[in-house]
C-alpha cells in the first residue's frame, strides 16, 4: 500500500506506478491511493505550459467571434438604405401567403386600408388586384343624382369606384396621374374603375385633361331639369350658409322678380348644359357619352342602370331586385351594397326638402332655360321632357 509520500513522486514515477495500475488488475487499485494521487494530477494541469495554452486558445476564439460579428453588422448596415430608398413594391409584386405561425405582412405597400369585401375576396383567392386609372367617369352634373348613380352601379361585381370625389381634373391635376391612380381602389383584370366628380362637367380644362389620360374614357352625365337642379344647388348652399338671401332675389339681376335671369349666379349658370357639353364635344365623340335622366333615376333606377351597364359593356347584374322605395325618404334605396349588408338609403344630404319658391319665379326660369334645353336635346338626341 502506498504511503502519503507516494504522490510526491516525480511525474515519471507517477505514470509508472498509477497508469500501470489502471491498465492492469483493478484489484490493485485502492480508493485511498486515488485520492492521494489527485494532487499529482492537479499539479500537471496547472503547470505553466497548460495555462499558456489556455490563454492562447481564449485569445483566438475571441478574435474569431469579434471579426464575424463586425462583418455581420456592416452587411446589415449596407442593406438598410436600400429598403429606405425603395419604399414602394411594384404593382406586380405577388402577395405571398405562408401557412405558418408567422404572419407575413407586405412590408412596403399596404392595401389594408381597403377593407371592402370585394377586396378581401380577391386576397383570399390569392389574386393580385392593382390600382388602375378610371376607364369611366361620372363627370356631372352637380345635384343631378351623381351619388345615387355611383352607389347603384358599384353594386356590380365588375365595378369598383373611388368612394369620395377625387377632384383630379379640376383641382388636383398638378399632382399627376400617379397620384390619381393611388386614389383608386385595387381592381382585378376585367374589372372597371370608376370615379365621380360632378364639377368636371363645367371645368374648362377637364375635357382636354381627360382626353390626355385616355381618349377612350367613357363619360357619364346625369342631368336633371335645370330649374330643380338650381333650387337643389341653392338648398345645399343655404344649408352651409344660413344667412344667404332668398332664392328669388339671387336668381334675377337687381333682385327684381320676373326680370333678367342672372346667368352669372352659379346655380343658374350650371344649368346651361348645352354650353358645357359643346366644350366636351371638341375632345370626345358623342358615342363616348351616356346621358342619364336624373328624374328617371329616382322614378325607375333599374331602367337607367340597365342603360348604364350596357354602355359600360357589363353584364346586366344590377336590376329591380336591388332597389326598394323608401316612402319616408321619398327615394329609392338599396337592399345591400358594397359597404352595407342591410337595407339603406343615401345620406341625409341627398334628397333634402327644398324651400318654397314662388311659381312665377319657377315659370320665368322655365322660359329662360327652354332654348338652352332644346339645344341640349338636339346635341344629345334625347328629349328629357323638361317643361
Ligand atoms: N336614391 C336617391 N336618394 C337620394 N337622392 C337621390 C336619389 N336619386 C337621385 N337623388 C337626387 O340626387 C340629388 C343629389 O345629387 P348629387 O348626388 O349629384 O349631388 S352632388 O352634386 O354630389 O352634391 C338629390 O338632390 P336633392 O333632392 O336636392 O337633395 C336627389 O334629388
Amino acid at each position: 500500500m502506498p504511503g502519503p509520500k507516494a504522490c510526491k513522486k516525480t511525474r515519471k514515477e507517477w505514470h509508472l506506478t498509477h497508469w500501470s495500475k489502471l491498465q492492469f488488475p483493478v484489484i490493485l487499485l485502492q480508493i485511498d491511493d486515488w485520492f492521494k494521487c489527485l494532487d499529482g494530477l492537479m499539479e500537471i494541469l496547472i503547470s505553466k505550459k497548460v495555462v499558456l495554452a489556455l490563454i492562447i486558445l481564449a485569445a483566438i476564439s475571441f478574435y474569431i467571434s469579434y471579426t464575424f460579428n463586425t462583418c455581420l453588422v456592416s452587411s446589415i448596415a449596407k442593406a438598410l438604405p436600400k429598403w429606405r430608398h425603395h419604399p414602394v413594391v411594384p404593382n406586380d409584386t405577388p402577395i405571398i401567403h405562408y401557412h405558418t405561425s408567422v404572419r407575413v405582412v407586405p412590408l412596403l405597400e399596404s392595401n389594408e386600408s381597403d377593407i371592402s369585401p370585394k377586396y378581401k375576396f380577391f386576397r383570399e383567392q390569392g389574386l393580385r388586384p392593382m390600382r388602375q386609372l378610371p376607364s369611366a367617369l361620372i363627370i356631372g352634373v352637380k345635384k343631378g343624382g351623381t351619388r345615387a348613380l355611383l352607389e347603384f352601379i358599384r353594386i356590380h361585381p365588375d365595378v369598383r369606384a373611388a368612394g369620395s370625389e377625387v377632384h383630379f381634373f379640376d383641382k388636383n391635376y398638378p399632382r399627376g396621374f400617379q397620384w390619381y391612380r393611388q386614389r383608386m381602389p385595387p381592381t382585378l383584370e376585367g374589372q372597371l374603375t370608376i370615379e365621380k366628380t360632378p364639377s368636371y362637367f363645367i371645368t374648362k380644362e377637364a375635357p382636354r385633361r381627360v382626353q390626355h389620360m385616355n381618349p377612350s374614357t367613357k363619360l357619364l352625365v346625369v342631368v336633371r331639369d335645370p330649374v330643380t337642379r338650381a333650387i337643389s344647388d341653392y338648398t345645399q348652399a343655404i344649408s352651409k350658409k344660413p344667412d344667404m338671401k332668398p332664392f328669388d332675389q339671387l336668381v334675377f339681376i337687381n333682385s327684381t322678380i320676373g326680370c333678367i335671369v342672372d346667368t352669372s349666379w352659379g346655380p343658374v349658370k350650371l344649368g346651361l348644359y348645352s354650353r358645357y357639353l359643346s366644350r366636351w364635344l371638341k375632345y370626345f365623340p358623342l358615342s363616348q357619352f351616356l346621358f342619364i335622366s336624373g328624374e328617371r333615376l329616382v322614378v325607375d333606377p333599374a331602367i337607367e342602370l340597365k342603360r348604364v351597364q350596357d354602355f359600360l359593356g357589363l353584364k346586366r347584374v344590377v336590376s329591380e331586385r336591388h332597389f326598394y322605395f323608401n316612402s319616408t325618404k321619398g327615394f329609392p334605396c338599396l337592399f345591400k351594397s358594397e359597404g352595407h349588408s342591410t337595407p339603406h338609403c343615401l345620406g341625409k344630404t341627398k334628397g333634402r326638402n327644398h324651400p318654397y319658391i314662388d311659381p312665377i319665379v319657377i315659370q320665368r326660369l322655365r322660359d329662360f332655360y327652354r332654348p338652352f334645353n332644346n339645344r341640349f336635346y338636339q346635341m344629345t338626341g334625347i328629349n328629357f321632357g323638361w317643361a
